[in-house]
């Protein structure tokens, strides 16, 4: 019997079924196609509008071309928890460093971050197998005291064996009462915070090291100097990794933002069905998960909850087994943190004991020297060179052979902060095109890498679909200028309605937007909501990305440079 259990998968990868999709993908690629011929036949006969058109439209066809390679094979994951805990005694399952990263206290309130950090600290998952590190790149001090008084007030909480703290439908009045004591706590916490908050000047708690701190040129507390380029989050993370490495040295790491709180405790034994139940080791080394929101407003007016479209983003990673002896060499001038990869290497995590006794290094590892001449964020750890850098970490990964998990579990792993707010939505949307054209243009293009690496066509084709987001916004606002142009001058760029060719054009329209409303309506989304994404997707390409795509332009150009400006979380 124990024998069968040990056998079973950990994990099945089960083919979504989209038949029907599949056909109308195919067809509206052929009414596409059908308009290029047409518009081809009439070149000669119509002038500047006509070729503006057959362009414009040359790049819709090639978009759809990616977007049915993309959703041509979608594949779900069933985990079996249960599975894992039989096949691997408790003291053996693998320990994971958190990462938490945070950079502004007004864009970000700490009690956003504090909520992240407990609802990591409370994973179903030996709590002894699980350490939590947070960066501040704002430094700011009641970052730090809400952190502090995390540290101090419920960690009885999470000490693993207490079942009020996993068994949820429990409703014994012991639970009831666990819950409402753990509640108060809580409420007496963010009183504390938000009283912190207001007298910014009385912080209870010793700060002497953040007096009179400039949060852009300060000791390590944590790693940011005007003098040193700076890389926002992945440098954040990278020193979070060698600091992590010091002292605790998992095998896996976890990352998310500070506004993103665990949604479902059982995330990490999830993601460890995944990540040890593939058969060889070239399977699975990161896990992602969508980015979903909570308290979105009412029929998505911003279109930004991403509820069709899910992003690609918050991912478990399994780094450090790409790391090899020569990459040893490279990872700075520490022998301490050289020491725990050559341990990490051979799967071994650091003892507690070593906390305390690496504490001097660490700081040495987190100092914003401690980079230069290593080959930290060229080959190392979280990449530079983008303000999307996880999208451009990912892809290198995939370039070398290794394979990542998107699964859909429910309830959602992880929930984040929508930006509720027009400027806001802009301003991230403008962030994401600009660091995925960076991507592009860069020496990690899926292009190059599927030519001269090991990425799969087909990735290549989800990658480009995603990356070209920025230059989407040219040919889009060239077609929206098309009927304006053609009443100005009296022409025209459409089929008259005497011609075959206009009902070709016009079951395009009518096929594509019942197909993306059927896509919505499956989603449980309203007919509302469909038709905000329509015309807020319309509005973010012509305009954020396009500001997206000239910011790359400017730093092509070596006008400016490009910057991570950061969402409010509310
Ligand atoms: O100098 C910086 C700037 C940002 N951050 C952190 O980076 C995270 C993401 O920033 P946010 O403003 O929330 O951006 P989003 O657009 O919501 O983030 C998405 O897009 C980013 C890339 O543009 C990724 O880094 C994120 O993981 C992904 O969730 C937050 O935790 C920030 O605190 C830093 O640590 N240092
Ligand atoms: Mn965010």
């Amino acid at each position: 019997m124990a024998n069968a259990t040990t056998s079973l998968p950990l994990f099945e990868k089960i083919p979504r079924k989209n038949t029907i999709q599949r056909g109308f993908d195919i067809i509206i690629f052929f009414l596409l196609l059908l308009l290029l011929v047409y518009r081809l036949y009439f070149l000669n006969h119509y002038g500047f509008t006509w070729i503006l058109a057959f362009l414009c439209e040359s790049w819709f066809t090639f978009n759809w071309v990616l977007v049915i390679s993309t959703k041509w094979t979608l594949v779900d994951y069933n985990t079996y928890p249960d599975r894992l805990l039989q096949r691997i005694p408790e003291v053996e399952l693998p320990s994971v460093d958190m990462f938490v990263t945070t950079t502004d206290p007004v864009l970000e309130p700490p009690i956003i971050t504090v909520i992240t950090v407990l609802s990591l600290l409370a994973f179903d998952y030996p709590s002894h197998k699980l350490a939590c590190y947070v960066s501040d790149d704002g430094c700011s001090p009641l970052t730090y005291y809400s952190l502090v008084e995390v540290s101090k007030a419920p960690f009885r909480y999470f000490s693993g064996d207490d079942s009020t703290t996993s068994s949820g439908s429990d409703t014994s009045s012991n639970f009831q009462q666990e819950w409402k004591r753990m509640k108060d706590e809580y409420e007496q916490l963010s009183v504390k915070i938000e009283n912190a908050i207001q007298n910014q000047n009385i912080v209870p708690c010793d700060l002497t090291i953040f007096s009179k701190m400039d949060s852009k040129n300060h000791p390590t507390i944590l790693n940011k100097r005007p003098n040193h380029s700076h890389h926002y989050k992945a440098v954040a993370m990278n020193v979070l990794t060698r600091v992590s490495g010091l002292m605790t040295n998992a095998s896996y790491m976890l990352n998310v933002d500070c506004d993103m709180y665990a949604n479902n405790p059982k995330i990490v034994l999830h993601s460890m069905c995944l990540l040890l139940g593939s058969n060889s080791e070239k399977e699975i080394v990161f896990v992602q998960f969508s980015q979903a929101f909570y308290e979105g407003l009412k029929d998505d007016p911003y279109g930004n909850q991403l509820v069709v479209m899910r992003e690609l983003d918050i991912f478990i990673e399994d780094n450090i087994a790409s790391v090899n002896e020569e990459i040893l060499k490279r990872v700075g001038s520490s022998k301490e943190l050289m020491k725990s990869v050559a341990h990490a290497l051979k799967g071994k995590t650091n003892s507690p004991d070593h906390l305390s006794n690496s504490i001097d290094t660490a700081y040495q590892v987190a100092g914003c020297g401690y980079e230069h001449g290593t080959s930290w964020g060229r080959q190392l750890g979280w990449l530079y060179g983008s303000t999307a850098e996880d999208i451009l970490t990912g892809p290198r990964i995939h370039s070398k052979g290794w394979k990542s998990a998107f699964p859909r579990p429910n309830p959602q792993a992880f929930l984040g902060c929508a930006p509720s707010g027009g400027p806001a939505v802009m301003t991230q949307q403008k962030r994401w095109a600009t660091g995925l054209l960076e991507v592009l243009l860069s020496k990690d293009c899926p292009i190059l890498a599927t030519l001269f690496a090991k990425l799969h066509w087909r990735q290549c084709l989800t990658y480009l679909w995603i990356f070209t987001w920025g230059l989407r916004s040219i040919p889009e606002l060239c077609y929206a200028f098309l009927p304006t142009y053609c009443i100005i001058t009296n022409s025209h760029f459409l089929p008259k309605a005497q011609e075959q060719a206009f009902y070709t054009a016009i079951v395009i329209f009518v096929i594509y937007h019942l197909y993306t409303l059927s896509e919505f309506l499956r989603a449980g989304l309203s007919v509302r909501a469909w038709w905000n994404n329509q015309r807020m997707a319309r509005i973010t390409t012509m305009t954020a990305w396009l500001f997206g795509f000239l910011s790359v332009i400017l730093k092509l150009l070596r006008i400016s440079e490009t910057v991570f400006e950061v969402t409010k979380k509310d």
